[in-house]
């Protein structure tokens, strides 16, 4: 990412603090469809609209902060990602980056699998008529009760992440009179070029068993003795936010060497593989992120020139996009508060909601958008960092941006992409209200999360 200075203009400091910005962009009115989802534009009155409905009157209806999530961009990503892979591969939408009833509907509609990581996840597929055999369930600590439910309802696969779960789940099946489709999530090595924090491929971490040492062959051999599993495959996912195919080819490469020797040794040709999710998406206008047809094409061709390579026959190849589905569908819309300019150095801008809501940059110092919404403005650029309204001084929303100079208390402003992993990891931080969820489509605008209210704090509070 850019960490080029800019020119300085009246509001700027002449030397500028060391940060992620760029040059303050042409337009600051401009809303790049890089980082915006769809339906997003502008009115006559240069109020933002999304799916024709402009967040001006959404703000008046549903408050701020609030996130608000373009339902035709959701479906239209899904069937992106669908149409990219085909009938004979599976698209499972990674429910972690963020799970209601109403995506689940949309992904069902879609004909979208899904993954799920723990027991509530699956309730909530569950109760919004998920069929169970299209979903997979995940996890590296699974509870004995999660892999009962899990067996119980009939999910699709479970995805084995231990040597311990291998035979937990092997028990739990055979004691239900059932045999389990379930794959084997590896770990292959891969440096991914992510955030240590989700890049997840590499050994020295919690996920998965090492291809490194012969492990990996060791749990395929161990699983296919156990009558209670049936192994179908391989999974591996190297991490999230990456831009650079080759971790995933290193990737699909290491996987088809392990089903060749799993073919050499047991005279067994696994019949799928799964190479998990993680692709990036542009959170801001320098990012380029792949379309889901150049990744499919890229991961089919190699898989497929390997497998030739082993002499083995193509596998199902399955994928698990969560980011790159739901992340770009959805903005969060703040009101902004104080704003207190730092003579020298930048001003921070004040908005209702923070940390709570969105965690990504102080966790993994993420870079974020942002732009003035209720209406435009010919105002110089101000260099801005977006904080929260939290305790801390690392609740920042958007570390370095630009904002007219003469936004004001009470202006609008949204961050775009915010749809993954922002309302899923929100938090009650200094008792905030989680913020509700609002689905927009064709001028229609209804909450599907709704926003927490005191009493709902307040009722789980019994002492
Ligand atoms: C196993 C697995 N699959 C899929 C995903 C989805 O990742 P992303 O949202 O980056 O596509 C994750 C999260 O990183 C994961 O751990
Ligand atoms: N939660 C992370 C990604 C990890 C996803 C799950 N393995 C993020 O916001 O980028």
């Amino acid at each position: 990412m850019s960490r080029s200075a800019h020119p300085a203009g009246p509001r700027h400091a002449d030397v500028l603090p060391e940060g992620h910005y760029s040059a303050p962009p042409a337009d600051l009115n401009f809303l790049d469809p890089k980082v915006w989802s769809q339906t997003v534009g502008r009115n006559t009155d240069g109020i933002a609209t999304v799916a024709g409905r402009d967040v001006a009157s959404l703000a008046e209806e549903f408050g701020t902060p609030a996130y608000f999530l373009d339902e035709t961009d959701f479906r239209a990503r899904c069937r992106a990602w669908a149409d990219a892979f085909g009938k004979d591969a599976d698209v499972f939408y990674a429910g972690k980056a963020f799970l209601s009833r109403a995506v689940v509907r949309w992904l069902h509609e879609e004909g979208l699998n899904l993954d799920v990581c723990s027991g509530t996840e699956l309730a909530t597929a569950l109760s919004a008529g998920m069929p169970a055999e299209r979903i997979a369930f995940h996890g590296n600590n699974k509870s004995e009760d999660e892999i009962r439910r899990a067996v119980e309802v009939g999910v699709g696969r479970i995805v084995l992440d231990s040597f311990q779960e291998i035979v937990r789940v092997a028990h739990i099946a055979q004691s239900l009179g059932k045999r389990q489709r379930v794959q084997i999530r590896v770990t292959v090595g891969v440096e991914a070029h992510t955030h240590e924090f989700i890049a997840t491929a590499h050994e020295d971490q919690k996920f998965g068993i090492a291809l490194a040492g012969g492990q990996a062959a060791e749990a395929v051999r161990r699983a296919l003795k156990l009558d209670g599993l049936e192994l179908i495959g391989i999974h591996s996912h190297i991490g999230s936010q990456i831009f650079d195919m080759a971790g995933f080819e290193v990737s699909a490469r290491r996987v088809v060497q392990l089903l060749a020797d799993v073919r050499d040794e047991h005279g067994v040709e696994l019949p799928e593989i799964d190479l998990g999710g993680g692709l990036g998406i542009a959170y801001t206008s320098d990012d380029d992120p792949r379309e889901p047809h150049e990744i499919a094409k890229a991961l089919n061709e190699i898989v497929t020139r390997e497998c030739e390579a082993a002499g083995l026959r193509t596998p199902r190849i399955s994928v698990e996009p969560g980011r790159a589905i739901v992340g770009p569908s959805a903005f969060t819309l703040y009101e902004v508060g104080t704003i207190k300019p730092l003579e020298g150095l930048r001003t921070y801008v004040s908005v209702d909601g923070g940390m709570s809501d969105n965690i990504r940059t102080a966790l993994y110092d993420a870079e974020y958008s942002v732009a003035l919404v209720s209406r435009t403005s010919d105002a110089e650029p101000m260099l801005v960092r977006v904080v929260g309204k939290h305790c801390e001084s690392g609740d920042i929303v958007v570390r370095d941006a630009f904002l007219p100079a003469d936004l004001a208390p009470g202006d609008l402003i949204a961050v775009p992409a915010t749809g993954a992993y922002c309302r899923s990891m929100a938090s009650n931080y200094n008792h905030a209200l989680r913020p509700p969820v609002v689905a927009v489509r064709d001028g229609e605008a209804r909450v599907v999360v709704r926003r927490e209210t005191e009493e709902d704090l307040l009722r789980l509070d019994v002492g």
